[in-house]
């Protein structure tokens, strides 16, 4: 039997009469992986729908692949954080931290606002010995008021002020019905309803502050997106986008609606993606779970690239002896020269797409730049069973991603799973129950000329595929993003696709040169004969002697 594989946006085999066809997707979701509560995969070549943008229905829902926000291995309790070394020397605006205009996306909200919010931090009970929220290039920023050592404590926020679950649950009004909502959902609402109560809202000082907006691909105009046709970041978008609007639909079927009485305002869909940008972009932990919170204030830490180490930049713990109330606290993991930034190291696992998905922003790096795999043993496979149960058996599953990195080399799992998924033919006897502890070891090397041809095939076809669905080739993508004054979305969406595509190319090439090399391979069938010891280390047949 002759194994077929198909790429799940393009069959690239045709299936063969006696195919157990395989399937290979390779799809979106860099952006959609590790620990993000929900997210989803989609088809590699997005383009642009008609109007409206977005929501389109055909992209599969992948959850827990979005991880989160600020900071990636972070957990809540008594534990440890990132760093914060000065990056942004001298870069804090002129105007001085308590009379900074706050802007980066908020429209001007006023001169006042930051003041307010700083007094309103102080009332509450906030330290922040040595530093003040201040207009920066990034937005808003912590700005060093003196030199501050490495791992001196920079802020200090009491629980009291955190936004998480607990806090919407706690809520006079609606709190009943947050409680019963995905924490995510839940902070979402609690944000929408307290920013619409203005006034009487307590958490006024801090919604103030919070920015319109953000220049992840969330908020761009369909013109903008337009930039990212072709792109697994593009359908990694839609995904995201109709995964909001479902999320959406359903808590204001269930919720919203019923007890719109209880609500101040109506909650709109725009409101909804504002609060997701906010926690996307804010939170201090996984978006899935418990521990989703905003801390107020640390909140406004930037990100800088220079800083390459996750380690104890944060940490929570009992306030004091007596205290119940647990504390926030922020440490300088680099010393910090006063009139600079604080900033941290977001997360040194996020590829490029998902920075910008996440934050709006990327790093000018190759190291960042990815591109996902999806493979898939397709349901349709005669052997599909079978196949699930080996993957399994190896910590995979009827889909597996990969994220190839520009700068480096094949994850180790790759070939394996591909040799599974498209093991057919007079191979399959490595399926045999016999197997099954010996198998993985067998699809780490190459199983037959067959077999390693097709996934060869496989590969760089749907590597081809994928990138004759780019409008741009990487040297127009290269001179444009040289230019000057580049729109920083614009110079966002370049990177990504042009990052996209040279990944493509990579992985072309590397299973260009392996189908060159087909016929040096040595294969299964070969590797058990010398086993057996019946064939010599040149390949020569060992008879034996009669005499
Ligand atoms: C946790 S908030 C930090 C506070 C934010 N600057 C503000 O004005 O509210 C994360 C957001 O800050 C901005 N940001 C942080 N680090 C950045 C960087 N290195 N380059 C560009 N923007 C950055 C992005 O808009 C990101 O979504």
């Amino acid at each position: 039997m002759v194994a077929a594989a198909a790429l799940s946006f393009l069959p690239l085999f045709p299936a063969s009469p006696s195919s157990h066809a395989a399937a290979l997707a390779a799809s979106s979701s860099s952006l959609l992986r590790r620990c993000y509560p929900f997210v989803c995969s989609h088809a590699n070549a997005a383009s642009l729908p008609r109007r409206p943008p977005a929501f389109p229905s055909s992209h599969r829902l992948r959850h827990h692949r979005y991880a989160s926000s600020i900071g990636r291995s972070r957990k809540m309790g008594n534990q440890k954080a990132q760093c914060a070394p000065p990056r942004f020397g001298s870069l804090a605006m002129a105007l001085g931290p308590l009379h900074a205009q706050v802007d980066g996306g908020r429209g001007v909200a006023g001169l006042d606002s930051l003041g307010n919010f700083w007094r309103w931090l102080e009332e509450k009970g906030v330290k922040a010995p040595a530093v003040r929220p201040a207009a920066v290039p990034e937005g808003l920023g912590l700005v060093a008021q003196r030199d501050i050592a490495r791992s001196e404590v920079v802020l200090e926020v009491p629980q009291r002020l955190w936004i998480n679950p607990d806090a919407a649950a706690a809520d006079p009004e609606l709190g009943r019905l947050f409680s019963g909502l995905k924490p995510w959902v839940s902070v979402a609402l609690f944000l929408i309803t307290e920013k619409s109560r203005g006034l009487k809202s307590p958490w006024k000082p801090y919604l103030d502050i919070l920015p319109a907006s953000t220049d992840s691909p969330l908020f761009w105009s369909e013109e903008e997106l337009s930039e990212l046709q072709g792109s697994q970041l593009l359908s990694t978008i839609f995904g995201v986008q109709e995964f909001l609007r479902s999320e959406f639909l359903k808590v204001e079927e269930d919720l919203v609606l019923p007890h719109k009485y209880l609500f101040p305002s109506p909650v709109t869909m725009e409101d909804f993606v504002w609060a997701f940008g906010i926690l996307r972009s804010r939170a201090f932990s996984r978006l899935q779970g418990e521990n989703l919170v905003l801390i107020p204030l640390a909140d406004l830490i930037n990100h800088s690239p220079k800083i390459t180490s996750e380690d104890s930049a944060w940490e929570i713990k009992g306030k004091g002896l007596f205290s119940r109330e647990q504390v926030f606290t922020l440490r300088a993991a680099v010393p910090v020269k006063a009139g600079e930034q604080v900033c941290i190291q977001y997360d040194l696992g996020k590829s490029n797409a998902e920075l910008a998905l996440d934050y709006g922003f990327i790093e000018k790096t190759s190291a960042r730049d990815s591109y996902t795999l999806t493979l898939e043993i397709a349901s349709s496979d005669e052997f599909y069973d079978d196949k699930l149960d080996i993957a399994e058996c190896n910590g995979l599953g009827e889909s597996a991603y990969f994220d190839i990195y520009l700068d480096s080399t094949l994850p180790p799992m790759i070939l394996p799973y591909l040799r599974l998924i498209a093991l057919g033919g007079t191979d399959v006897f490595l399926l045999e129950a016999l197997f099954r502890n010996t198998v993985w070891g067998h699809l780490e090397l190459p199983v037959s000329r067959q077999n390693e041809e097709l996934i060869c095939r496989v590969v760089r076809d749907a590597c081809k595929s994928a990138l004759s669905a780019y409008q741009t080739t990487i040297e127009e993508d290269e001179k444009l993003r040289d230019a000057e004054n580049l729109d920083p979305r614009l110079e966002v969406a370049v990177w990504i696709r042009e990052g996209e595509k040279k990944v493509l190319q990579k992985i072309d090439k590397i299973f260009q040169e392996r189908e060159l090399e087909l016929d040096t391979l040595e294969y299964y069938q070969e590797r058990r004969l010398k086993d057996l010891g019946l064939v010599g280390e040149q390949g020569e047949i060992i008879f034996w002697e009669s005499n």
